[in-house]
């Protein structure tokens, strides 16, 4: 079976273009083989692809995380089915459905943009003090749960051992989140850092927590309803901009890249 090792912005994974017979197989055991860094090929996680409808194209995606759990909603895996359906099939105006959503995507010269939704906030969910940082953080569910604490500098603390403490606090239990650790850095210019549920790591870059990001730095005055540049461990920022028709709706936008592909043996 081919496989493409790809990542949106450094969040990587292994991406398998199948048939729709294999949206719904339980792929969580093949994911946590695969996606082992040091004894599988290493990735935070596992997108199945396939081709569900050609005019107007539409596929469904589905995303295992490394440990094997469904995510519901993770928009750099969307953007790398998107980009990989513009490749092998000139599609650049898309739908694409992950755990029974729809998302519309677009692939240009300008990256691989998907659409996430906003849901519910939970202002100041959690209060705590760690390390001597006095940290509050709102929930945001962007289709995956998400907390975020806006701090002054997110390199100042350690976004692993904290998210990981915060990721099992117990007002987010039995779900867990993600969390997510903001900074404004200009005008409309985040920094963010992300502990991911699932891969149960920090990863370089999380489509969905930069919309949540976005949504509680709006909250808190810190950009306004326009384009957000949100900066991350990769180096390649994501872009995240309102929905111009459905005002809880956001485009994530950003590049993709194809480090390899190869066949599973
Ligand atoms: N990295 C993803 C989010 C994955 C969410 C996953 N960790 C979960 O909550 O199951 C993104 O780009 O949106």
């Amino acid at each position: 079976m081919r496989f493409r090792k790809i990542h949106g912005a450094g969040n990587d994974f292994i991406l398998i273009a199948g048939s729709s017979a294999d949206l719904d197989k339980d792929w969580s055991d093949t994911a946590r083989r695969l996606c082992a860094r040091r004894t599988g090929i290493g990735a935070d996680g596992l997108i199945v692809s396939a081709l569900i409808d050609t005019d107007p194209a539409v596929l469904g995606v589905a995303c295992f995380n490394a440990d094997g759990s469904i995510a519901t909603m993770c928009g750099n895996a969307l953007r790398c089915a998107a980009w990989c359906a513009a490749t092998d099939h000139s599609f650049h105006d898309m739908t694409l459905v992950m755990a029974g959503v729809k998302h519309q995507a677009l692939v240009g010269d300008d990256g691989s943009w998907v659409t996430a939704e906003a849901g519910a906030i939970d202002p100041r969910c959690i209060e705590l003090v760690w390390n001597g940082h006095a940290l509050c953080f709102d929930s945001a569910h962007t289709g995956t749960e998400h907390v975020v604490a806006v701090v002054d500098n997110v390199d100042s603390l350690d976004a692993e051992e904290c998210g990981r403490l915060v990721r099992h606090h117990p007002r987010l239990a039995p779900l867990g989140s993600n969390v997510n650790f903001v900074q404004a850095t200009g005008p409309q210019a985040l920094k963010i850092r992300t502990y991911e549920r699932g891969v149960e790591a920090e990863t370089l870059s999380c489509g969905s927590g930069a919309v949540a990001a976005v949504v509680v730095a709006t909250l808190h005055g810190l950009v306004t309803d326009s384009p957000v540049t949100v900066h991350n461990r990769s180096g390649t920022p994501l872009t995240v901009r309102p929905h111009a028709e459905r005002s809880s709706a956001f485009w994530i936008g950003g590049p993709v890249t194809l480090t390899y592909q190869g066949e599973l043996t």
